[in-house]
């Protein structure tokens, strides 16, 4: 990401409205649940992972309410962990999977936590397995994951070595409710996956008043309240991701507010990719700019294991490069809403693009794609960096479940539409996907 001298870059590029981070939403949500008293939100998103968590706070006993429109979101918190019983909804959501479970478990009472098919496919196992290490009484699924219950009555704390190999996330879940633990937490995770959204849990757990160290890679919470907090939420960088590439592919460009140098989100790395590929790319204190260059540039092999949301949006364009792009480190994207290398890997076959995969990593061949039916397998990410590509080759690909978006960006396809004209807004996008 270039920080220094920002190069030329065009006057007058187009402003991209990007909406809220999930992930700072989801954990501003639960911080504020977690605290007394009462919390304001500026420009949180509002998308299916969202409204999910929210309506999974409310069904665990705090407070949810607008002031006025929809950017501004009032969350009154227990200040303590939850009463049970509750029976809780996470649908797609992994942050309410794996953020939820150790916020009850501070609580008492009974808790029943579920989701749809596919948040029960992904991993709940290192999470489920520091729990009960953690002396709580949870009972998982034939497979260790949801459905998960949970016989809450508050938890000591100590110290805890995490399996996060497979998902960061069940380090975030732990060190947000660790405050609320009797002795405070320290943990220990030798094998995670996406660092950057630890930092970010940390970053927003002090912003809330907790007390956080790291020495020798361990980190300590110590035991105390949450502060009722004001917080505006960037905009969302993996969401931002497609509307970089947009740029780069198109010779257009693209300027995000609200995300730049202070950025908590790991996923703006993504424009150093970029850079790599030859696009220009400006970061100032509060805007990132992408603009592109003379075609994409390939010849690389790139390590996106910390920031692998936007492995698909580089691996979609590759084709365009004037040379092979190998991606790797990615192993855990092989976890998510879909196994990401296969889907990405398959769709681009389906393309006729030439493509080589293996267990953490992808190869993709320049080619002009053929058209193509392109399989969302579900996932929002893959039906975003599709779109792009379709865009950058005025290939006409058609999407299986365009609204698939609505996880992350229910207006996906209307606002990649309005900046970038040539694109065609699939037909049935704002339609229920499920
Ligand atoms: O903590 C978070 O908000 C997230 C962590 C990452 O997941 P993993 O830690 O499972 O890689 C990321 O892929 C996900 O979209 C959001
Ligand atoms: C992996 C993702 O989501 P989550 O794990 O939060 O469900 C994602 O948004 O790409």
């Amino acid at each position: 990401m270039t920080t220094e001298a920002p190069r030329t870059v065009r006057e007058g590029t187009p402003v991209a409205r990007i909406p809220g981070s999930k992930s700072l939403t989801n954990r501003a949500l639960l911080l504020a649940a977690a605290a007394p008293g009462t919390s304001r939100l500026r420009a949180p998103l509002v998308s299916d992972d969202t409204v999910a968590f929210r309506t999974a706070l409310t069904a665990l006993g705090a407070r949810l309410g607008t002031d006025g429109p929809d950017d501004c979101w009032e969350v009154t918190g227990i200040g303590r962990g939850p009463a049970g019983p509750a029976r809780v909804w996470c649908a797609d959501a992994g942050t309410a999977g794996r953020f939820l479970p150790p916020f009850a478990a501070t609580g008492h009472g009974t808790f029943v936590f579920d989701g749809s098919e596919q948040l029960r496919a992904r991993p709940h196992g290192g999470l489920v397995d520091a729990l009960t290490r953690l002396g709580a009484r949870v009972r998982a699924a034939d497979g260790g994951g949801l459905p998960l219950r949970l016989e809450a009555a508050g938890l000591d704390g100590g110290e805890i070595t995490v399996d996060a190999s497979t998902s960061s996330q069940h380090v975030s879940g732990l060190l947000m409710a660790a405050p609320l633990t009797r002795h405070g937490l320290t943990l220990d995770a030798p094998a995670l996956v996406s660092r950057p959204y630890v930092d970010m849990t940390l970053a927003l757990m002090r912003r809330f008043g907790a007390r956080a160290d790291e020495s020798a890679g361990r980190l300590t919470i110590r035991p105390g309240r949450y502060r009722p907090t004001d917080l505006t939420i960037e905009p969302d960088a993996s969401t931002a991701s497609y509307f970089f590439a947009a740029a780069a592919v198109t010779g257009g460009g693209v300027t995000v507010p609200g995300l730049g140098t202070g950025s908590l989100q790991g996923d703006l790395r993504f424009v150093d990719v970029l850079a790599e590929a030859g696009a220009r790319v400006t970061v100032t204190a509060g805007t990132t700019t992408v603009t592109g260059g003379d075609g994409l540039r390939g010849g690389f092999d790139v390590d996106m294991g910390d920031i692998s949301d936007t492995f698909m949006t580089l691996a979609a364009i590759a084709p365009l490069a004037d040379a092979p792009v190998t991606i790797h480190g990615i192993g855990h994207a092989r976890l998510k809403e879909s196994d990401r290398i296969d889907a990405v890997a398959a769709n681009l076959r389906a393309c006729g693009v030439r493509v080589e995969d293996g267990p953490d990593r992808i190869t993709v061949h320049p080619g002009r794609p053929a058209p193509a039916r392109i399989t969302c397998r579900r996932d929002h990410r893959i039906a975003m960096s599709f779109s792009v590509l379709a865009l950058g080759s005025g290939v006409p690909l058609q999407l299986d479940d365009p609204g698939c978006v609505s996880k992350t960006f229910p207006g996906f396809h209307a606002e990649l539409h309005r900046l970038f004209p040539a694109y065609a807004i699939p037909e049935h996008s704002e339609e229920e996907h499920r």
